[in-house]
């Protein structure tokens, strides 16, 4: 079943056109370039995937080499910027701090023209998994880390930085899957930040910045967070069920379901349950998982409301010992991926981008002498 696309929220409207991806076109699909997305998470890393959307073409194996190797080559931080980094408080959400290390980035070594766009996306896309977690051990741990890992992929390299020791197979698969679910979503709202800072013909970090202030809100990315802040104070599936009727019956919103396109499911979350139950049963929980499938059993049977990508994410990331407020920038480890691929692709068919508004204010009045206001 198609879903209503019309009223607020420019829902439905055809804002500009891209070749990077589908959404929902049969009700529930996703394809990037014509990929879907299934069969890339079920086959391919994450720097396949990100080859592809940035490049336009799956790598074959000596392209991939290439590439992986350029992105090791650009990990490390420059020191102005570790100075911002560590005096950002403690306290700040991880994702203000991406979006000033990104920002900061950009003021140390900005895009001079749009021929370096290739060059500056692949230099954050090496760079960000360090911001993150040069910040988070300094600030947690008092400890200066080395940013350079010889680790293979962006995913093991993040967990190698957060950890101080190289992760698991399992846990880096998990990442690489992950990686490439969040990648790319079309005109979403991040997306969309990005594309309108792009036709203004505004430099390539901006675009991510704005882009990343976009992704934190809890209705977009922050999303991941919101769930795993609830399901962790739900002791059992029975007592996930009692707070979930209470949350409907007092209409709050539960984060990690819905969608503003999908009608009857996202692609995404059938993938990474499954990650999800298999790490579930690697630490020998019997609580989370069971409570996130009672969470969807309820939000299905009263609402006909289903996961999102964000929803068993919550849960495969705690499983993985990742501390919670690190859910979202690692969602922008990935999405820059498809946001710059999306400047690139705005700035190749460029006009400013400039909706109307309906007015609703005041008709037309002369300005009153000073004397005579409230
Ligand atoms: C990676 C991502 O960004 S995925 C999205 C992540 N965001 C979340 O998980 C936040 C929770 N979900 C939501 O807020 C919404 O479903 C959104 C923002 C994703 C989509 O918003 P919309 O397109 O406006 O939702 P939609 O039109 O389907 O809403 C229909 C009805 O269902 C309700 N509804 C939608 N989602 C939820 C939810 N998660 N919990 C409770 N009610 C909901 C809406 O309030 C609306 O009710 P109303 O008609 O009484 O106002
Ligand atoms: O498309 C959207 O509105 C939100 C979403 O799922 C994403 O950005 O991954």
């Amino acid at each position: 079943m198609a879903k209503q696309l019309s009223g607020a929220g420019l829902r439905g409207q055809v804002a500009g056109k891209t070749a990077l991806s589908t959404v929902g076109v049969s009700g529930s699909g996703l394809t990037y370039r014509g990929y879907d997305v299934k069969d890339l998470a079920n086959n391919c890393q994450f720097e396949e995937v990100a080859y592809l959307i940035l490049k336009g073409k799956l790598p074959n194996q000596r392209e991939l080499s290439a590439y992986k190797k350029t992105l090791q080559s650009l990990r490390s931080l420059p020191q102005p910027l570790k100075e911002v980094l560590e005096r950002i408080p403690k306290d700040a959400h991880p994702m203000d701090v991406l979006r000033t290390g990104c920002s900061m980035l950009g003021n140390l070594e900005g895009e001079a023209n749009f021929d370096q766009q290739q060059d500056v996306t692949e230099r954050m896309l090496a760079a960000f998994p360090g911001i993150i977690c040069y910040w988070y051990r300094f600030t947690h741990d008092g400890i200066r880390i080395d940013e350079n890992t010889d680790d293979d992929s962006i995913g093991g390299h993040f967990l190698h930085l957060l950890r101080g020791e190289k992760p698991s197979q399992l846990h880096e698969d998990v990442m690489h899957v992950s990686l490439i679910l969040y990648a790319e979503h079309e005109f979403n709202a991040s997306t969309f930040t990005a594309r309108v800072c792009a036709s203004t013909l505004s430099d390539m970090h901006s675009c991510i910045t704005g882009a990343i202030g976009s992704l934190r809100g809890p209705l977009h990315g922050g999303a991941n967070e919101a769930a795993m802040e609830m399901i962790e104070g739900f002791t059992s599936p029975e007592h996930a069920e009692k707070e979930m009727m209470a949350k409907l019956e007092r209409k709050e919103k539960i984060m990690g379901f819905g969608h503003a396109v999908y009608s009857d499911s996202d692609p995404r979350n059938e993938i990474i349950k499954q990650w999800s139950k298999k790490l579930s049963e690697d630490v020998g929980d019997d609580t989370l998982y069971a409570v996130s499938e009672r969470c969807e059993e309820v939000m299905w049977r009263e609402k006909k409301l289903f996961c999102n990508a964000d929803f068993f994410h919550a849960s495969a990331y705690n499983f993985m010992d990742i501390p919670t407020k690190l859910f979202t920038p690692i969602f922008v480890m990935s999405r820059l991926t498809g946001w710059a691929a999306h400047v690139m692709e705005q700035r190749a068919d460029n006009r400013i981008i400039r909706p109307s508004a309906e007015y609703t204010g005041e008709e037309l009045r002369p300005v009153p002498p000073m004397s005579e206001r409230d």
